[in-house]
């Protein structure tokens, strides 16, 4: 708020799942707290201030879920995408993904659908780079299992596997959220960064930004961040007290 205040010009951006939004069961009932939704729509009209969500999602998917007020940069697939939120609609810049990345993606999702289609509480979910395992409502033994045959596949030359909560993603282009966020410092020549994320993906963001940066841990377990939040409740009430103190409408 300070470095607002003094006239720098700051990013704030945030992870989806299990940073604005709960996590759940089927990922396309996924929504950002409405008090979430309230507080970006006020931060939007700070000066200075840019707002990126930058997630793993398929860049469609985050644009069709998040309610974020225009001007808000997107980020999905891990930084693989990047579009803004403009009159209400996704602006997008074209994925160039290469046909032997693609070929890959086919072949690790075909292998993965091979042997998670079938079993019951197990979801594959296919994007544009990467393709997911998701274990959340499996069986524990199914899920250990699926999992370790999932960081298998990771192993590939030219994959990139991230083992998250009951999620392993397996990715071809090399990307991460830390890149994404390097990228838009530069490119909306920032002198801040703020990134607020809960999972293991989001700990390569936190750990490649500096001193001057402002990192925040959702929830529980080890990090890498320099402050934490409790949830995405306590989150969005932090949002909220952010444009009160921005004396932002
Ligand atoms: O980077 P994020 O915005 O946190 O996105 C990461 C993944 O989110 C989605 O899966 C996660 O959220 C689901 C809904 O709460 C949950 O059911 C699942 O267990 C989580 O892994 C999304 O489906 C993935 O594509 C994203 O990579």
């Amino acid at each position: 708020m300070a470095r607002l205040r003094a006239g720098d010009r700051v990013l704030l951006a945030l992870d989806f799942d299990g940073t604005l939004a709960p996590l759940v069961d089927d990922p396309d009932a996924s929504r950002a707290l409405p008090e979430a939704v309230v507080a970006l729509d006020r931060l939007s009209g700070a000066s200075g201030l840019e707002l990126a969500l930058v997630s793993g999602r398929h860049l469609d998917d985050l644009s069709r879920l998040a309610q974020v007020p225009d001007g808000t940069w997107l980020v999905g697939s891990h930084g693989a995408e990047r579009g803004r939120r403009v009159a209400g609609a996704l602006e997008r810049v074209a994925l160039d993904l290469p046909p032997e990345a693609a070929a890959l993606r086919d072949e690790i999702g075909d292998d993965l659908d091979a042997a998670a289609g079938t079993v019951g509480g197990a979801r594959v979910e296919h994007k544009p780079a990467s393709v997911v395992l998701h274990t959340r409502t499996a069986t524990p033994a199914d899920a250990a299992r699926l999992t370790e045959l999932a960081l298998a596949l990771g192993e590939r030359e030219g994959v990139d596997a991230m083992h998250g909560k009951d999620v392993v993603e397996l990715s071809v282009l090399d990307v991460t959220k830390g890149h994404a966020l390097a990228d838009l410092r530069g490119e909306l020549e920032v002198a801040v960064v703020v990134y607020v994320g809960d999972d293991v993906t989001d700990e390569r963001a936190f750990v490649t930004l500096g001193a001057q940066d402002v990192t925040v841990k959702v929830g529980p377990g080890e990090t890498a961040a320099r402050h934490r939040t409790d949830s995405p409740e306590s989150l969005a009430e932090a949002l909220g007290a952010l444009a009160t103190g921005l004396d932002l409408p």
